[in-house]
């Protein structure tokens, strides 16, 4: 019998168990001094960069069978579970329950966080603002449907800075109470999930209405109370709202993400592996762009992103989102950083946190 040749193998994965246990506790003690000596100076609880760090270390000595990101989930958790006993922080983000935003928050903080759902980025911003919540999440960009332009306009505005980023796979199901379309006359979702399900709905779905609504989970909650409606959201919500699948990853791109960034009070610390993003305007003259942008080529400092925004200030000027890699204390990027803030109209460094891609 198979049982006889489980049993052994069992009581191994027991004692195993318990040399984890023991281990773990062990972490905990020591976090546990961390946060008193923290607390004697009123030091910041998260620190990004030291996370960023062991993450990246348990990955690369993993030796295996199991996978480097398996491994770096479980030491996320680890350290979200150690962090707690510091203190617990809480992190406002763009809710329902149920959204890719809270996914986001788990992401980057694990699940032992005291996570706050609010009704609007500019509701996540002020709550981070006022010391409500230790930290933010908000939507950056999606890389099907673009930026969100709400988020870059209050980045523009805030005290605060980026203390970290996340990327999620954004995959999208069609929903429904008893898992098939028979009753079903509208499609909900939020207008950013509709759009990036555009293509699929036309070829499967052109005669249903489809409705924007708030949120993907505020669709899942329509749909789970009204035979009619069918959501597009992630399963998660669908879970949540005990839905069932009618189509799974209906997205018309299938490498669909969307970037978040944490924002806090923090300044993070270099971790070694770090990005920085700032936004610039230049007067609106030939070559200004050319020239404001010269300073970090001359320093070798690699830019990843650049984004223009209308400065709606009824003229043709912009902003530009800027992110560079290294961190502004890095020695080459704090000099390009300090050319660029000469030549420049506007000025202003958003942070520096990790590289998470
Ligand atoms: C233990 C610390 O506090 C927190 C918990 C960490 C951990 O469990 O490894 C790492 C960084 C901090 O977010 C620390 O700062 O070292």
């Amino acid at each position: 019998m198979s049982e006889d040749k489980l049993l052994p193998l069992r009581q191994q994965i027991d004692a195993i168990d318990a040399e984890i246990l023991a281990l773990l506790n062990r972490r905990a003690q020591i976090a546990q001094q961390v946060g008193h000596v923290k607390a004697e100076t009123d030091a910041p609880v998260f620190r990004p960069e030291r996370e960023a760090q062991v993450l990246l270390k348990v990955a690369e000595r993993n030796p295996g069978p199991l996978q480097g990101s398996d491994v770096q989930t479980i030491f996320r958790e680890v350290m979200s579970a150690c962090r707690a006993l510091e203190r617990r922080v809480t992190v406002a983000y763009l809710g329902p329950a149920g959204t890719f935003s809270e996914q986001a928050v788990y992401q980057q903080f694990g699940h032992a966080v005291e996570s706050l759902a609010c009704a609007s980025i500019d509701e996540v911003f002020r709550a981070a603002e006022a010391g409500t919540a230790d930290f933010g999440v908000v939507p950056v960009e999606n890389s099907s449907e673009g930026v969100i332009n709400r988020t870059l306009d209050l980045l523009l505005q805030t005290t605060l800075s980026i203390s970290g980023e996340v990327a999620i796979p954004i995959h999208h199901s069609l929903m429904s109470k008893d898992g098939t379309m028979t009753a079903v006359t509208r499609i909900c979702a939020h207008s950013q999930a509709l759009a990036q399900c555009n293509a699929w709905l036309n070829q499967h779905y052109p005669n249903i209405q489809r409705q924007a609504v708030a949120s993907n989970a505020e669709a899942a909650r329509m749909a789970s109370e009204d035979a009619t409606v069918a959501a597009i959201a992630g399963e998660v919500a669908g879970k949540k709202y005990d839905l069932q699948i009618v189509n799974a990853h209906i997205q018309d791109d299938p490498h669909n993400r969307t970037r978040f960034a944490v924002i806090g009070r923090l300044q993070t610390a270099a971790s070694g592996r770090d990005q920085t993003s700032l936004v610039l305007s230049v007067a609106n003259k030939a070559g200004a762009v050319y020239n404001l942008l010269a300073p970090l080529a001359k320093h070798g400092v690699s830019m990843t992103r650049f984004e223009s925004r209308p400065a709606r200030m009824g003229s043709w000027e912009y902003y530009f989102y800027v992110d560079v890699e290294g961190h502004a204390q890095d020695e080459k990027v704090a000099m390009a950083l300090a050319e660029l803030k000469q030549s420049a109209a506007f000025f202003k460094l958003l942070g520096s946190y990790p590289f998470s891609h």
